[in-house]
């Protein structure tokens, strides 16, 4: 087997077709290992598939990024289908993998590792998994946690992540030694778009190096800002743990005078949260996002629409994501400059804020006596175990993270569009609205669609 390790950054693999279909395709350890032998996938003998027809992917299998098109409209870009291949290029014994989860919690993380876990174990025959303690810094600094079958068994039911994570300590160098030192070839790397950044690097420096390591990332935000995919896992059960917070805060208002329950919901630069969780609760009356700039005072500003709800109705519900505002909390308060270990800036308390606005401003400019209910249920939305609809999704991608490692592929991510879930070149995704996302009131919305 030669190598030839590659000197400069990869270039996206960008295969272009007939009437202007584009494939984004994601790099292969073919790329730049030259005579990489293969080996029959070893599902083919497994019994528990041998009643179906057509197990494998098609190699050609592509998706359409975009599904509502003109007559005149090119093919525009396309994903490579996720899933199973004929051919692998890693021999069972030889495989030696290990996950690791960085950033933030978000429900999901546990199921996500036992299935990787299950799937190198049931469907590849793999015996050697180890989970790196405690985020990127693990790589570099702790001993590893074995992971079989038997010790993941029930962790889907718990909340967290049993391997730890972290913000901060990424050293890609002392990362991709660890990594080559410990005879690790396939890397699994679940977190947001720093963790997704930090992998993207690793992978270069593994092909840099001529390694034949597959890295592959799994992306995970609670925040549900990723471009692309449908929809982050833990984040439809996020959604639903946020109702218990806005059903308490509609209770308290219902039953006390002049009543407004403020609910904060996580989400940094994006209000999918707030957003979902207040079109599934109906309760809400005002919904406070970063993509959508709001005022306070004087005609149209908040406090208008407070006086205006509270009089109609004697109660209200304001959800507000904690990102949003945060140019008029600069405002009042002082300018926080302060950076997590990540370097992602720390953001001011918009809940506690806006509370104390609202009360100084029914006390100080109006006649009315209000009362404010203040909830804030940050992490108990992000450290609880994921609902039934995420266990399914978390299985899924872990599944197809694993026939992607085991094919070859390297540098990608994976996630659904469409409800099929692609291999994605593996690149920071922005995060910012998608084209088909509109702003509106406050709101944002997917365009929809008729059927
Ligand atoms: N640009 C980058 N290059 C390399 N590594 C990075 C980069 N940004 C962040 N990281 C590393 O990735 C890890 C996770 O980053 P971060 O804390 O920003 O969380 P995240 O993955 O974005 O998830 P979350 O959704 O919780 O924000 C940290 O160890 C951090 O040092
Ligand atoms: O307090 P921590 O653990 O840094 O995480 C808080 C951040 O994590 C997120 O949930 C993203 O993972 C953001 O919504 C939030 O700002
Ligand atoms: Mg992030």
């Amino acid at each position: 087997m030669g190598s030839s390790p590659a000197t400069v950054l990869s270039q996206p693999k960008v295969v272009t077709g007939d009437h202007g279909y584009v494939l984004e395709d994601v790099p292969h350890l073919t790329d730049y290992i030259q005579h990489l032998p293969t080996y029959p996938n070893p599902l083919q003998d497994n019994p528990a598939y041998a009643v179906v027809k057509q197990y494998f992917v098609d190699m050609d299998d592509t998706i359409a990024q975009k599904i509502v098109v003109h007559v005149d409209s090119p093919r525009g870009t396309h994903f490579r289908r996720a899933g199973p291949r004929q051919k692998v290029y890693f021999k069972s014994d030889d495989v030696h993998a290990c996950i690791v989860t960085c950033g933030g919690l978000c429900p999901g993380l546990n199921t996500v590792i036992r299935e990787i876990v299950g799937s190198l174990h049931d469907m590849y025959g793999v015996t050697r998994i180890e989970g790196i303690e405690g985020g990127y810094r693990g790589f570099y600094s702790r001993n590893t946690i074995p992971l079989t079958p038997k010790a993941v068994n029930g962790i889907h039911k718990w909340g967290g992540t049993i391997i730890g994570t972290s913000r901060g300590g990424y050293d890609n160098k002392k990362i991709v030694n660890s990594i080559e030192d410990r005879g690790i070839n396939q890397v699994y790397i679940i977190g947001g778009d720093g963790t997704q950044k930090g992998a993207s690097a690793i992978y270069e420096e593994v092909r840099r190096r001529g390694l034949h390591v597959a890295v592959v990332g799994i992306p995970k935000t609670i925040d549900n800002d990723i471009p692309v995919i449908d929809q982050s896992f833990g984040f439809d059960t996020a959604v639903e743990e946020a109702q218990r917070a806005i059903d308490a805060a509609h209770v308290e208002a219902l039953s006390n005078e002049n009543c407004i329950g403020l609910v904060k919901l996580m989400g940094r630069n994006s209000g999918f949260i707030a957003m979902h969780a207040t079109l599934a609760s109906r309760d809400v009356d005002c919904c406070l996002i970063p993509e959508s700039s709001f005022y306070l005072e004087g005609p149209g500003g908040l406090f208008d629409y407070i006086e205006k709800r509270i009089k109609e109705n004697g109660h209200m519900v304001i959800v507000v994501a904690e990102g949003a505002g945060q140019d008029l909390v600069a405002e009042s308060l002082r300018t926080n400059d302060d950076k997590d270990a990540s370097g992602n800036k720390l953001l001011n308390d918009v809940g506690l804020w806006l509370s104390q606005k609202i009360k100084d401003h029914f006390k100080t400019q109006t006649e009315m006596e209000i009362n404010l209910k203040y909830i804030d249920p940050t992490y108990m939305i992000r450290a609880v175990p994921s609902n039934a609809s995420d266990n399914v999704y978390c299985t899924l991608l872990a599944q197809s993270a694993v026939h992607g490692a085991m094919a070859g592929y390297t540098g990608f991510t994976v996630g659904p569009v469409h409800d099929i879930i692609e291999s994605i070149m593996d690149e920071a995704p922005p995060t910012q609205l998608l084209d088909d996302q509109v702003v509106d009131n406050g709101l944002v919305t997917k365009e929809p669609v008729v059927c």
